[in-house]
């Protein structure tokens, strides 16, 4: 199974339990994993044979900057959900997204959750 990674997409957004984040928002890092069949892209050097890693980067900005959400979690969920329905090349799927700067009282790097998704036929 090969792999397409988009990484490090940066998006500020208005997810969050607490009004404070709904209302002055913060910033949102989106890892993601897209587990695929590459083979024939790798042989034809035809970009219909892949997926375009340029339209996965605006779908998920799209996503982040719109309808806000409590959970990361569940903000996570709603990408891959669309990433399933958008691109049937898609096998599996490995998301993380990182609040740089949640408003935790606290010394610690990032929070983070990780989902990883099959497809289900
Ligand atoms: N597992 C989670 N825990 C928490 C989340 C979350 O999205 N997933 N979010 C919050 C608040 O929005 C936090 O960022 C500010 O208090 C708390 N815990």
């Amino acid at each position: 199974m090969d792999i397409i990674n988009v990484n490090g997409i940066k998006v500020y957004g208005y997810h969050g339990a607490l009004n404070a984040e709904r209302e002055i928002g913060q910033y949102f890092i989106i890892d993601v994993s897209l587990y695929l069949d590459l083979m024939s892209a790798s042989k034809t050097d035809a970009l219909d044979e892949t997926i375009n890693y340029a339209e996965v980067y605006q779908l998920i900005e799209t996503d982040v900057k719109n309808n806000p959400v409590n959970l990361i979690e569940h903000l996570g969920g709603r990408i891959i959900d669309q990433l399933f329905t958008t691109y049937d090349k898609i096998n599996e799927i490995k998301l993380t997204v990182t609040k740089p700067s949640p408003p935790i009282d606290g010394h610690y790097d990032n929070v983070s959750v990780t989902l990883n998704r099959k497809r289900v036929s």
